[in-house]
């Protein structure tokens, strides 16, 4: 059965260029180009539509070619589009510059992604209204995602906060109004040192066992269940004293799935977004399902190149995978 999701976060228009090596400041190459969807909010979006569950997009655009690409492409995957339209700001942008081997530079323009209001946000009651799941990241303004999690609460959405990027500002009260957070090793090494003063960093965590892992969930947010996604190493989930949906055992891990991983740009955005979908089906969705699903869908995603337009389909899943 599909459920309803709320999608709170950026888009950005990715343009990249890519040459044989990067030019030093002052020189010029020559190269080629593409351009592209992104921005955290439109990935995890389109994975959720794709993952099956009716899915709204809240976001700031301004009125831009990116713009209409954007609603062009929301349409394309059955997306209903929220946007706050800031006449005077550019739709978020991303200049990404790739050589040869791979690596990048990459500047970010959030534009009006950082001006989405908390009005904007409040006076979406019946889009929260009908939401099963909730679901924002920390690339728009903070106070907006404050609004947006505040909101799914009061209208008993589940509120699902991805904290991402790790370099995004963050507060005690913000993370509070989270029922599920879904970090990725570096992003939780961040909070850790951030709200818990611990200092630590994604290899040390890489390195911990589930019990001493489970013990950081609780310290950084024993009112959440904690999703931390480990890439090549798959999921580690731990619960707060009551587990959650269904859960027997209050930590346990996930292995990836075996698949030719050719791109994994986006494979967080993948697994927050499918995970939402699927706890958007049906109140009593068991919650290790429901990360199975997600680790399958973002493993899959890992094999084609891109975000957004790289997302599978729950039926491409399944067929690999077997039923979720
Ligand atoms: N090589 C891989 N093989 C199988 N599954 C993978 C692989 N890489 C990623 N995944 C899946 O994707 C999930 C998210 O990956 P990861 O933790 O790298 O996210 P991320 O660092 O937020 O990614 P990004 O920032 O590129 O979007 C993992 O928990 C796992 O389910």
């Amino acid at each position: 059965m599909a459920g309803t999701v709320l999608v709170l976060g950026s888009y950005n228009q990715d343009h990249a260029w890519s040459a044989d090596d990067l030019p030093a400041p002052g020189a010029t190459r020559l190269g080629s180009y593409t351009s592209g969807p992104g921005g955290k909010g439109f990935n995890q979006a389109v994975a959720a539509a794709r993952a099956g569950a009716r899915t709204g997009f809240v976001t700031a655009l301004g009125e831009d070619a990116a713009a209409a690409t954007a609603r062009a492409l929301a349409a394309a995957d059955g997306i209903v589009l929220h946007a706050e339209v800031h006449g005077s700001l550019p739709s978020g942008t991303a200049g990404i510059f790739v050589d040869a081997a791979g690596r990048n530079v990459i500047v970010v323009a959030p534009g009006a992604n950082a001006a989405l209001t908390p009005g904007f946000v409040a006076a979406l009651d019946p889009a929260f209204a009908g939401a099963d799941v909730f679901l924002a990241q920390l690339e728009v303004s903070p106070e907006a995602v404050h609004e947006g999690l505040r909101r799914a609460r009061a209208a008993n959405a589940l509120a699902i906060l991805n904290p991402a990027p790790a370099n995004a500002f963050t507060t005690e009260a913000l993370l509070r109004q989270a029922d599920v957070l879904t970090p990725n090793e570096t992003e939780f090494a961040a909070l850790l040192q951030r709200h818990r003063g611990l200092a630590c960093d994604a290899d040390t965590l890489a390195a911990q066992d589930d019990a001493a892992l489970h013990a950081l969930c609780r310290e950084l947010a024993p009112w959440a269940t904690v999703v931390v996604t480990l890439g090549a190493s798959g999921v580690f989930v731990s619960h707060p004293g009551e587990a959650l949906r269904g859960d027997a055992t209050g930590a346990y891990r996930l292995r990836p799935e075996a698949v030719h991983a050719v791109d994994t740009t986006g494979a967080g955005d993948a697994f927050s977004g499918a995970l939402a979908a699927a706890l958007a089906a049906g109140a009593d969705a068991a919650f290790a399902d429901a990360v199975r699903f997600a680790n399958r869908f973002a493993a899959l995603s890992t094999e084609r190149r891109g975000a957004a337009l790289a997302m599978p389909r729950r039926a491409e899943v399944e067929e690999r995978f077997g039923p979720a």
